[in-house]
């Protein structure tokens, strides 16, 4: 089920206030807005209000036998990956890159934000459809520059079925699986990438694909492998 609000100031947040208030949100409610005026972004960063633009969220409950609900991230990203591409003129354009953005044309296209809540995981996804934000230090674009921006509407319901399936996928088949989708979905092995771990300096390597728990592996420069598990990863072409 889809609930659409005219405005509110985070859908992840507000997932976030019904659990705290017991409320029974179920798997597969899907909260949509149309306009959000507090979106928030990965690392505490704030996510744009684009008007036509897809923002909504849901909630994921764990149960004891699921995979590590970090590894539910490779899913999400592959449903939004999924849904988006049918709307691309030149699927090649479009990629995942660590830890779950969507990438067109080397510029971000979406975002997913997990919030764990108890045994709940709130995911909140937003999708350039119709309408890009500037920012002073990455390029990012919208579906409208290379097409017509799908019908947000059209857009919620594919993504509300695609990400269905890859919940079941993750939970009956595990993560090697989805690993190795997530790979064939992403930026070639061997692409540039500037990641900027927690309290570190930014670290230049070169993609190396995924550990089985959904790791980002790095070669650095001289050869050896480091493996990140936080942090901020940007493509030599990304920035602005
Ligand atoms: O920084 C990112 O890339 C993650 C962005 C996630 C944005 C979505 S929009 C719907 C949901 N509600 C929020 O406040 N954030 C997420």
């Amino acid at each position: 089920m889809i609930e659409v609000l005219a405005e509110t100031g985070s859908t992840n947040a507000d997932l976030i206030s019904r659990l705290c208030d017991g409320d029974r949100v179920a798997e597969g409610h899907w909260l949509v807005a149309d306009r959000q005026t507090a979106g928030r972004g990965r690392q505490g960063r704030s996510w744009f209000d684009g008007s036509g633009n897809f923002m909504g969220s849901t909630v994921v409950r764990c149960l004891a036998q699921d995979p590590p609900a970090a590894s539910l991230a490779l899913g999400v990203a592959l449903a939004v990956y999924e849904a988006v591409l049918p709307f691309v003129p030149n699927p090649a354009d479009l990629s995942l890159k660590w830890p779950n953005d969507l990438m067109l044309g080397g510029a971000k296209l979406a975002g997913i934000l997990l919030e764990r809540e108890g045994d709940a995981v709130v995911v909140g996804v937003g999708v350039n459809l119709a309408a890009a934000p500037d920012l002073p230090d990455r390029r990012t674009t919208s579906i409208s520059m290379v097409a017509p921006a799908p019908d947000r509407d059209h857009f919620a319901r594919a993504l509300a079925n695609q990400f269905a399936v890859e919940l079941d996928r993750w939970r009956t088949f595990g993560l090697e699986p989805l690993t190795r989708r997530w790979i064939a979905a992403a930026h070639p092995v061997g692409t540039p990438l500037r990641v900027h771990p927690p309290g570190e300096e930014v670290i230049e390597g070169a993609f190396a694909g995924l550990t089985e728990d959904g790791a980002l592996m790095l070669r650095l420069p001289e050869g050896r492998i480091r493996t990140i598990h936080a942090g901020d990863v940007m493509l030599a072409r990304e920035e602005g």
